[in-house]
């Protein structure tokens, strides 16, 4: 991938975030709202007699956006411009309402760090994260892993275990770490801790490819 100018831990201190932390923007605002919403008709009773006129006002919105958008080829050259670090990711992206969204600090070992508790929205197993969502968060954390040590790549091959069910509502520890390259060959490993116990750990594949951005 090209991920432009993005800090390594050749170029910058122990604990620099690697994401795009939330701000106070419109559109930031906007997304956790929107990311609210997909929790909150997940929760709210299924009874609940105004559905049909939030499905409208949901909908009106939806259309609202739309009439303000440019050209998908458009948008996805805005999307890509910057530093390389992406704010419409669907794992760190603030601007991405179906990412949780994860935060990621870069370690003077080498390594990446961050901590998220994932809610029902994320859910597979009844109170726990849905395997995919875990395979979802390692890959792009290994990816930004990648990034951080200074030679990323795309993932050919995720080698997921899960070795206890991981739980929603409680704080986890995502991490990653590149372990060796040998060519265009990259290899990286990650895990997902909760109260210090692995749930899921990673191996990763990675092969040294550039991908051009939208231009
Ligand atoms: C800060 C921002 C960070 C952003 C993080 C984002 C992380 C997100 C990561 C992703 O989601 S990436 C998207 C998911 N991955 C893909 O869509 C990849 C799809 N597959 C491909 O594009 C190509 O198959 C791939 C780039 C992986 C390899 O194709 P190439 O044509 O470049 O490689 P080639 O076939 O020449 O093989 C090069 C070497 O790698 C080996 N190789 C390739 N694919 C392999 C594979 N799948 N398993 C094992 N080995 C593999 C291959 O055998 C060979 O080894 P040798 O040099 O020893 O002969």
């Amino acid at each position: 991938m090209d991920l432009g100018n993005h800090p390594t831990v050749e170029s910058h201190s122990d604990g620099t975030v690697l994401t795009s932390a939330p701000q106070d923007t419109p559109v930031d605002r906007a997304t956790a709202a929107a990311r609210r919403v997909l929790e909150a008709l997940l929760l709210t009773d299924r009874a609940n007699a105004n559905l049909e006129r939030v499905a409208e006002e949901l909908n009106g919105i939806a259309e609202h956006l739309e009439q303000h958008a440019p050209e998908v080829r458009e948008r996805m050259v805005d999307m890509w411009s910057g530093e390389g670090v992406t704010r419409h990711d669907p794992v760190t992206g603030p601007e991405n309402a179906i990412a949780p969204p994860l935060v990621l600090a870069g370690m003077a070992d080498g390594s990446v760090r961050g901590e998220v508790t994932l809610t029902i929205p994320y859910q597979g197993p009844p109170g726990c994260v849905h395997g995919g969502v875990s395979a979802l968060l390692l890959d792009h954390t290994l990816g930004v892993a990648n990034a951080w040590a200074g030679k990323d790549g795309m993932t050919a091959q995720l080698n997921v275990r899960y070795h206890r069910p991981t739980p929603l509502f409680r704080p986890l520890t995502v991490q990653g770490r590149q372990e060796s390259v040998d060519g265009r060959k990259i290899h990286t490993i990650g895990s997902i801790t909760a109260d210090g116990e692995v749930c899921v750990s990673v191996e990763g594949l990675f092969i040294d490819k550039k991908v051009p951005r939208p231009r």
